[in-house]
């Protein structure tokens, strides 16, 4: 056939752009920008692509292929979509493929390695199913699973895909996952006042007389009841709270028999909370007004504006304020949080009042569950949409706000896979792109963002003031050294800080313990011949963990017994040195041996929703310390913790790389400010061998703006952002020569067109073997007065005539631009 017309299409390849296939009149009839497609690839490859274009150009140097069929009636990928996804695969030098897949649900991306599982044996309707979804449905009742390269032998290559597709719609089978725990909302009893009886003092009076004769304890019961409910101010009361404070499930439930009380039920849930009823947005204080109205004023000249708020003062309540109002204009809210699992907080907050209009994009969502979220933005079902990162490739409409909380957060930028993208940054672009205004907030903004408001670039806007008035915490140093030359120490506790506790728990607060690292002891020693076991995969020593008695490696997750002996001696003189959140647990528990403590780190976190769990148990109350790393400094909002201890802050500082001082004093400032969030003054107290150290001194006054001009004043000096821009190669390989040859020729290349402070390495990162391959870097500064596309172009053209010799071809390189 000879076609005149062609389609290119995004397929999820690690390979430059897009791919072209020829169309026919009949693919012309319903094709459309942005719709799935089944097409071949190589000999013997399906993949699911997207129509990016049509175009009349045939291709003079090979043959096309046509596609095998259409999977969408109408797209389902917008053209904005597309645009975003280019831009971001041009700024990250990766390709359009590792956007999309990135991107794209998997499920909706079927390909020749997916695999499918049949969830629906006992379907009925088998006229319903053509031929072809027959054969599939009679093989996997046979086996349950099956890939779409098995079906494409069963069938035939050009069906496999399209009869996939339309057995997911009709619900007979899924994408195929490791089964993964799903939430099911915890369903708990609640105890209230009947409402008829409410507020109708003559039909309460006569209960109550009823109750006078034999059933003294339920009239004191109910009167207790109503004493709870005017305390508590519409806080429901949980069944099982109410016994606890004299009330026992008989009388409760008599008192529910002769409908003075009424039992009810809803979810606890902080994931599915659309059953809550919606409370009205709190009214601002003056100052937060204030700040509204200054940040709308700022969104009249300038794109994005910073809220710079401390801690407690009412970001959040601005936030859904301005929200509301751009719901009202008709425009959608995106809302991007660094780490959804931590932050359940505010989505449900956001979810009181916005209720099902909110779409929550989880990060531990299967696939299955992403594809529902995907289809409902699609169809606007949400006026707001939350999530981290990723969210910022959902498929929405008409944006008039893009929220950045805890925009100075480090986990915005992606580092495990490609595209290696900055979440906060991606956001500008998206607010740029559509037109729709950036709202970044933070209580310690980021270098860069408030360099960029000083500048002018950006709005800026501050709230010096926490909610209520109340005094931001203060804190206080305990000198390590100190404390230990006068043996004022139990264990790595200093007794300023014990007695602290001690006083808190007496007044029934609750206590936040903050240590940076997690295992029992990063390091295990001889004491005899000095030897540390060191991970086999790996260039870093092991780390203990004492419930399972394992040394483990925080890179590769490999783990061994513990020895018993040095492997290197035979002594049996091992010792620990350094500190971890499960130690800390155990001294704790040992010091305060009544104390309910637990703790908040990966390793204690292993199940789907332990986060949400551990939360839901500490706003409880079921929790009097809780022990966490750098989780637990995210934004939390308890209400009933006037205290926050800082075990050891000096690895913090410590850290070798030029952001450990930013990082230091944000980390340090946000920990502290979940202190005294509601009635009084809170208190901190940080322990360190180094109290002197200037970051330290700063956090203790509060001094973020002259942190950071210190810290803009050093950046400066030695060519680092925001003063230049940053792009790291990294190299990978199981041999270490080819590894250096390779970096050092690139080296080689690059040389000619760089200074020479502006090109550094080849160099080895502090662990210089992850997983059996081998690691180096070569960092690239661009000057303010470098075009970064440029630079990009010749990064790319010095890299391909590189890969013109075949030895340095098998080397990974890894292009970071804007590395964290
Ligand atoms: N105008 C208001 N009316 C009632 N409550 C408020 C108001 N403003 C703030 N609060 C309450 O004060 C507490 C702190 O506010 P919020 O969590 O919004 O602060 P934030 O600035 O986002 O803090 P952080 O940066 O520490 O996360 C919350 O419990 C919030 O509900
Ligand atoms: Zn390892």
């Amino acid at each position: 056939m000879n076609s005149t017309y062609f389609a290119e299409l995004i397929l999820p390849l690690n390979l430059e752009g897009t791919f072209t296939y020829h169309l026919t009149d009949s693919d012309l009839q319903q094709i459309k920008i942005g719709q799935r497609v089944a097409v071949p690839f190589g000999t013997q490859k399906l993949y699911t692509g997207i129509i990016h274009s049509i175009h009349q150009n045939k291709p003079e140097l090979y043959k096309t292929k046509g596609i095998h069929a259409f999977l969408d009636d109408e797209p389902i990928v917008t053209p904005f979509q597309i645009q975003f996804w280019e831009w971001i695969a041009s700024y990250y030098m990766c390709t359009l493929g590792d956007v999309f897949r990135n991107a794209f649900p998997s499920a909706l991306k079927l390909e020749s390695q997916t695999f499918v599982r049949l969830i629906n044996p006992d379907y009925e309707n088998l006229q319903e199913l053509n031929d072809h979804e027959y054969l599939v449905f009679e093989a996997l009742k046979l086996r349950q699973i099956i890939s779409v390269e098995e079906a494409a032998l069963i069938i035939d290559a050009k069906s496999a895909i399209p009869t996939l597709k339309l057995l997911i719609d009709k619900g007979i089978i899924q994408l195929d996952e490791k089964i993964q725990e799903k939430y099911t909302p915890k369903i708990d009893n609640y105890v209230r006042i009947h409402p008829d009886i409410k507020g109708n003092d003559q039909a309460f009076i006569q209960i109550l007389d009823s109750l006078k004769k034999n059933a003294n304890k339920q009239r004191e019961s109910l009167l207790q009841l109503i004493t709870l409910e005017t305390q508590n101010q519409g806080k429901p009361l949980k069944v099982a709270d109410f016994v606890k404070m004299g009330s026992t499930n008989a009388v409760i439930k008599s008192l529910a028999e002769k409908g003075a009380v009424e039992i009810y039920q809803f979810q606890t849930s902080r994931v599915d909370e659309n059953e809550l009823e919606k409370e009205e947005i709190h009214q601002l204080t003056l100052k937060q007004t204030e700040a509204l109205e200054k940040i709308k004023e700022e969104f009249a000249s300038k794109n994005t504006v910073l809220l710079h708020g401390v801690t407690s003062s009412g970001k959040t309540e601005i936030y859904l304020k301005l929200m509301e109002q751009v719901i009202a204009k008709g425009n959608k809210v995106v809302y991007l949080l660094p780490e959804i699992s931590v932050t359940t907080q505010i989505v449900h907050r956001i979810k009181k009042h916005f209720g099902e209009k909110v779409g929550v994009y989880h990060s531990k969502f299967n696939q299955n569950e992403r594809v529902e979220l995907w289809q409902k933005t699609l169809n606007g079902d949400f006026d707001i949409i939350i999530g981290p990162r990723n969210v910022l490739f959902m498929p929405f409409d008409q944006i008039g706000l893009v929220i950045v909380d805890e925009e100075h957060e480090s986990s915005y930028k992606q580092m495990d896979t490609k595209p290696f993208f900055q979440g906060r940054d991606m956001a500008m672009v998206l607010g740029s792109m559509t037109k729709a205004k950036v709202l970044l907030g933070s209580a310690t903004p980021s270098i860069e963002s408030y360099f960029n408001a000083r500048q002018g670039k950006y709005g800026y806007v501050e709230l010096t003031e926490r909610f209520g008035k109340i005094q931001l915490p203060e804190i206080n140093l305990v000198d390590l050294k100190k404390a230990q030359r006068e043996k004022e120490m139990t264990h790595d506790i200093s007794h300023i800080l014990r007695d602290e506790i001690i006083e808190q728990l007496k007044e029934k607060k609750q206590v936040i313990l903050f240590q940076n690292r997690r295992g029992y002891a990063p390091i295990m020693e001889c004491n005899s011949c000095g030897n540390t076991p060191e991970c086999p995969n790996c260039d870093v020593s092991l780390t203990y963990h004492k419930f399972s008695n394992q040394l483990k490696c925080h890179y590769c997750g490999y783990a061994q017994a513990k020895p018993n002996r040095c492997v290197s001696c035979g002594s049996i003189e091992l010792n620990t040195k350094g500190l971890g959140t499960e130690q800390i647990e155990h001294q704790l528990q040992e010091i305060f041996p009544e104390a309910r403590i637990r703790r908040m780190d990966v390793d204690a976190m292993r199940g789907k929703f332990a986060y949400e769990k551990l939360i839901e148990d500490f706003e409880n109350k079921e929790v009097d310390i809780l022990i966490g790393t750098q989780i637990i400094t995210k934004g939390f909002d308890f209400g009933n913790v006037n205290f926050v201890g800082v075990i050891r802050a000096d690895s913090l500082l410590n850290f070798p790389d030029f952001r450990a001082h930013e990082k230091a004093f944000q980390l340090l400032t946000q920990v502290s400010g979940r202190a005294g969030r509601r009635q009084e003054q809170g208190k901190v107290l940080i322990q360190s061998y180094q109290p002197e150290h200037q970051i330290l001194q700063n956090v203790t006054t509060y001094n973020y703006h002259q942190t950071m001009k210190d810290i803009i004043y050093e950046r400066k000096e030695f060519f680092y952002p925001p003063f230049t821009r940053l792009i790291n190669l990294r190299f990978k390989h199981t041999n270490k020569e080819r590894l250096d040859k390779t970096a050092a020729q690139l080296v080689q290349l690059l040389k000619p067109s760089f200074e020479s402070r502006c090109l550094l390495g080849p160099e080895a990162p502090s662990v210089g073997r992850i997983n059996n391959q081998y690691i180096t870097d070569v960092m690239i500064k661009i000057l303010p007065n470098q075009s970064p596309i440029k630079v990009k172009q010749l990064i790319l053209q010095q890299i391909e005539r590189l890969h013109t010799i075949a030895a340095y071809r098998s080397v990974k390189i890894d292009i970071d631009v804007d590395p964290m």
